[in-house]
This record gives structure tokens, C-alpha cells and sequence, in this order.
């Protein structure tokens, strides 16, 4: 955040800290203890299981031991390492963290940015889907501007790739279009492979109202993975049906997340007028497998700057 001078600072960062507060008082209601992540982390080991990432945006460090090391760029890789190494998988473990993570920017400075968020390992997957995407919609409400949570699955287009012979060069050019909306490259993308007559050709008009969009998604299911996708999508609709916020709650079968590790369900909540994303999350259960035991896993992480940011405006 920039600020004007120095008095400036500490008002926004007394009020931001008023939020910390809320927050982790918050979670601790729900259950979740605070975990403290670690600042360093091997670049190497990163890269290794993050292949998806851009390494140019990881923040760099020389150790003594001439090892390279990186400021943590995600928390919720950074806190599974150190949470796995310590536990077996049981009992069910619900963690908060209260922290920040460090990207170079394309312009070359490093970005550091406040975040919040939950993690529940190791739970019910009905269960946790259902409490974690209502504790999303909660905190989202709690900032006093309207809003949206934006929710998909990364299963359903999985499934539908695993269908088809693509070389993969394909299918990641096809996500980038898919994930850029960009209706008219995909169009011909879609023509150029003979895929026009397939899901991917409506793939975009499946954002909406929850009903509507479960509807018509469920005519191209193809396979058990797609109908999973659906079917949680389905359970997390039932817990909001009879409540006022239904209304808030948008399908977007269309989403395909930034970050490699999710399986499941996957969600962005969204404020009027501000572009950028307030809160994403998602189900991860298969990445867990990298730290040894495969369990149940779902979490979020809330942009503590933007949070902070429109609780101030909306006070003034
Ligand atoms: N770490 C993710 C959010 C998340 C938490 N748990 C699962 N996903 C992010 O930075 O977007």
C-alpha cells in the first residue's frame, strides 16, 4: 500500500490490524488455530513441485550455505511442508495464518501482500466444502459492499480433457483462452483441432445462476470425474438454497485457477467496482500425495490490502 505520510500509515495500520483482529477471533470461533509460516524456502524444492510457476516471480535469497532460497510466494505450500512433516493425517487439522507472501512485479520492485486465510485438512470432504465456502461468503459480507463468490471445479473440465486424445500444448493453449474468455481465438482454436461440436464450444456460456448453470452442464456430462464436479457443486447449492445470499453465490464452470494444486471445487469472491479478486480458494486433496498420506484438504487466503482498502472507504 502507498501512503502520503507517515500519520497516514499508522491510521490505516491501527485499522488494518482492527480486521486482523475480527478475522482471527473469526476463525477461532470456527475452530482454527493460527500457524506461523516460514519466511525462507528452498528454491529448488519449490520449483520442483510448483511447475506451473513463473520462477522470474519468485524473490530470491543466497544462504550461507550458498544455497538458494526464496521468500514464500504462496503460504498454503509453504505451511503444508511444515505442517506434514508433523503430522500423520489425523485428526482432522484446521489451520489460520495471519501473514504475507513476496512476488517480484513485472516492473521489478517486490510486492509483498498482506494475506488471511484458513486451512482444513484431513476433514469430511462434504462437510468441509460446505464450511469453508460459508465462512468465504462470511467474511465477504462482513465488508458492507456487495459482492459475489465466482465457484467452480476444476474436475469438470479435467474430466472432459481426459476424454479426448490432446496433446498437451494444446489443452494449455485452450485453458489460457478458456481462462482469458476470449471467445473469438477460442472459437478458432476449437475449429482448427475439429473440437467445435464439444463442451468447450459452451464451456463459456456456463456462468450464472447456480441452477441454470448446473442444468445445463449436467446434459454434457461424460464421465464419473465430471459428474463428482457437479455433484459437489450441487451439495455446496443446497446449503445456500434457502437463504437470502443464494443470490450471490455464481457458477462459473469456466474458471481455471492460477495456481496448479487445485482438484475440487474452486472459488473468487468479487466487491462491485473493484477488478482484482478479494478472496480465491479451492480444494486440493490429490497435491497433499507430494508430502507422503493423501487427505482431504480445502482452504482460502483473503487479500488483507484490498480488504483493507475498501473497509476504508466504505467508513468514510
Ligand atoms: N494459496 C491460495 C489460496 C488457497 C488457500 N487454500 C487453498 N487455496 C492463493 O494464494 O490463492
Amino acid at each position: 500500500m502507498q501512503f502520503r505520510n507517515i500519520l497516514e500509515e499508522l491510521e490505516v495500520t491501527k485499522f488494518k490490524k482492527g480486521i486482523e483482529r475480527e478475522m482471527e477471533n473469526f476463525f477461532e470461533d470456527m475452530g482454527f488455530s493460527i500457524i506461523e509460516p516460514r519466511v525462507f524456502e528452498d528454491y529448488d524444492d519449490f520449483i520442483r513441485s510448483n511447475s506451473r510457476w513463473d520462477s522470474s516471480k519468485t524473490v530470491k535469497v543466497l544462504g550461507g550455505d550458498s544455497r538458494i532460497y526464496i521468500l514464500r510466494p504462496d503460504i498454503t505450500t509453504n505451511i503444508l511442508s511444515q505442517i506434514f512433516s508433523k503430522w500423520e493425517g489425523e485428526p482432522p487439522l484446521k489451520v489460520y495464518y495471519n501473514s504475507k507472501v513476496y512476488r517480484n512485479e513485472s516492473r521489478g520492485k517486490i510486492l509483498q501482500n498482506y494475506q488471511m486465510g484458513v486451512e482444513s485438512l484431513g476433514d469430511d470432504i462434504s462437510k468441509a466444502d460446505g464450511e469453508i465456502v460459508e465462512m468465504a461468503m462470511s467474511v465477504m459480507s462482513n465488508l458492507g459492499e456487495p459482492y459475489i463468490l465466482e465457484m467452480g471445479s476444476t474436475k469438470y473440465l479435467d474430466g472432459f480433457f481426459r476424454e479426448i486424445n490432446l496433446n498437451l500444448q494444446d489443452e494449455i493453449e485452450i485453458r489460457n483462452l478458456i481462462s482469458k474468455k476470449n471467445s473469438d481465438s477460442l472459437k478458432t482454436k476449437l475449429k482448427s483441432l475439429k473440437l467445435e461440436n464439444t463442451i468447450l464450444d459452451k464451456i463459456l456460456d456456463m456462468q450464472g445462476d447456480m441452477k441454470e448453470v448446473l442444468d445445463m452442464a449436467r446434459a454434457y456430462e461424460m464421465n464419473e470425474e465430471m459428474k463428482g464436479a457437479l455433484d459437489s457443486l450441487e451439495r455446496v447449492k443446497e446449503l445456500f438454497i434457502h437463504k437470502d445470499i443464494i443470490g450471490k453465490v455464481k457458477l462459473d464452470l469456466s474458471m481455471v485457477p492460477d495456481l496448479g494444486y487445485y482438484d475440487g471445487i474452486i472459488f473468487k469472491g468479487y466487491c462491485l467496482g473493484v477488478p482484482t479478486k478479494i478472496l480465491s480458494g479451492g480444494r486440493y486433496d490429490k497435491w497433499t500425495k507430494k508430502y507422503g498420506v493423501k487427505v482431504a484438504a480445502i482452504g482460502f487466503m483473503i487479500d488483507m490490502d484490498l480488504v483493507t482498502r475498501i473497509r476504508i472507504k466504505g467508513e468514510k
